[in-house]
């Protein structure tokens, strides 16, 4: 059990330099096995399923180099003897996209237990067997190991989404890469953090057309270039920094190069009455005195804020703006149109004596702006909800502890020194 001390109820004033996205960070990572030319990372943030993926290649047989200081990583797959045999990482979603560059390089992979991430509810693989299959691989279960091996040559296909599932999309466009002739998918996720993988591969030397959209085609390829990729910053944790600031009547800046991504994520912190600026290569959010729910023009409707698949508000960032929803005076109605599972925390915020009602389990009102009192709570496994649960600790007066705190640690390195810097005092108790 780990625990988070939050002494909260002071501004959060300053500037953040933000890392990297995990989820991008992650299928860059698995895509990597695709190739044995060197490959330089920068920008690499110290967080757990990073280590684990680090990990996972030594034992492999690669030759890896992470210099945590610098943030960089090397990594040199030529190494990797044929008949290597490793146990992908758990705990970790990312472990699938593994999946490809292992077939390709050792005819085989084996997923040992069922491929884990944030509790969120239902995260089938079916959509990625359908890929695998789609590709040439034979997938079964051996006892409780799921096994995947290459039963013929990979072709070029055409495939059709279900859902606009981000981890599929990018297994797609790995194992594209790794077929012969012309692959295209349709229905394909279009995050930032899917784009971001699309421009590391094509700076491998592959080739992607329609990245950020939802059909994307890909050209077969297997003559990759020694590559050095630096990662842009995280979107997520660019929003987390602003609601920080917005919770606490703070006035925080963060680097961001991409305001371009923030129009839909500005307007939602706007329903709280917070506004974001955006100059100069640095976001802003300078808190109002108070945090009010905007009123919508058609004024017999509840204040809403839908969460989906990109281009709309990532399910991801849904907490954050929950912890927004509960401070701010007047009802907000929360959607997560992505997972059954995301909202059953809600119970922990009345510890903190705020008022929610969960009408079903996609959807969330809190009425908020009710006085709230330090409380000890405890996090689901799900990375922005120990994130969410600290925000608010942060904008009460006194000693709140977030138990089970350290799923934040997979998306956010440093981020409990950087939320000290800038002004409120939290700790580990571990
Ligand atoms: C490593 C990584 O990148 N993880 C992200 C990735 O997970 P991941 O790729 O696992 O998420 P998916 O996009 O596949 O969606 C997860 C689940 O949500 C449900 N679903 C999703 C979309 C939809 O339109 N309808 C639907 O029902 C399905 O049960 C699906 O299994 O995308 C999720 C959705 O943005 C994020 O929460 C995760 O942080
Ligand atoms: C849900 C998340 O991650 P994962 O898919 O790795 O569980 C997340 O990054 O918020």
């Amino acid at each position: 059990m780990t625990a988070l001390r939050v002494r909260g109820g002071q501004k959060l004033v300053g500037k953040i330099d933000p890392s990297a996205n995990k989820n991008a960070v992650l299928p860059v990572l698995c895509a990597t096995l695709l190739s044995d030319a060197p490959i330089m990372l920068r920008n690499v943030p110290e967080i757990t399923d990073v280590t684990r993926i680090h990990a996972f290649f030594t034992e492999l047989g690669s030759t890896v180099e992470w210099d945590k200081q610098a943030k960089t990583l090397r990594i040199d797959h030529s190494t990797i003897p044929s008949s290597a045999k490793a146990k992908l990482p758990q705990a970790m979603r990312a472990s699938i996209m593994m999946i490809p560059g292992l077939l390709a390089r050792l005819g085989e992979a084996r997923l040992e237990h069922e491929v884990k991430g944030c509790t969120l509810g239902a995260r089938e693989i079916d959509p990625h067997v359908q890929v695998f299959k789609a590709f040439g691989a034979e997938v079964s279960y051996e006892g409780k190991d799921i096994v995947f091996r290459n039963a013929r040559k990979a072709e070029g296909t055409r495939m059709w989404l279900e859902y606009a599932s981000v981890t599929t999309t990018e297994n797609f466009i790995i194992s594209a890469l790794t077929a012969t002739g012309t692959s295209q998918i349709v229905n394909a996720a279009c995050e930032p953090h899917v784009q971001e993988m699309c421009t590391f591969l094509e700076q491998m030397g592959g080739t992607i057309r329609g990245k950020g959209t939802s059909m994307v085609s890909i050209d077969g390829f297997r003559d990759f270039k020694e590559v050095d990729y630096t990662f842009v910053e995280d979107f997520h944790e660019i929003a987390t920094f602003l609601a920080l600031a917005a919770v606490t009547g703070g006035d925080v800046s963060v680097r961001n190069t991409r305001p371009e991504d923030f129009m839909l994520i500005d307007r939602t912190f706007e329903k709280f009455g917070a506004h974001v600026e955006h100059k100069d290569g640095w976001s802003r959010l300078n808190a109002p005195e108070e945090l009010v729910v905007q009123r919508n023009f058609t004024n017999h409707l509840t204040t809403k804020v839908e969460a989906a698949p990109w281009p709309y508000i990532p399910a991801d960032l849904l907490p954050i703006f929950i912890a927004l929803g509960v401070k701010a005076k007047g009802q907000t109605m929360f959607w997560n149109k992505v997972y059954e599972g995301g909202l059953t925390w809600h119970t922990e915020l009345s510890l903190f004596g705020a008022h929610t009602l969960l009408c079903d389990p996609h959807r969330l009102i809190t009425f908020g702006g009710d006085k709230l009192v330090p409380a000890t709570v405890t996090s689901p496994y799900i990375i922005r909800v120990a994130i969410a649960l600290l925000m608010v600790a942060a904008s009460i007066d006194g000693e709140s502890t977030i138990l089970d705190a350290d799923p934040m640690r997979r998306a956010h390195p440093n981020f409990v020194p950087n939320i000290d810097s800038l002004g409120v005092d939290v700790s580990w108790d571990d």
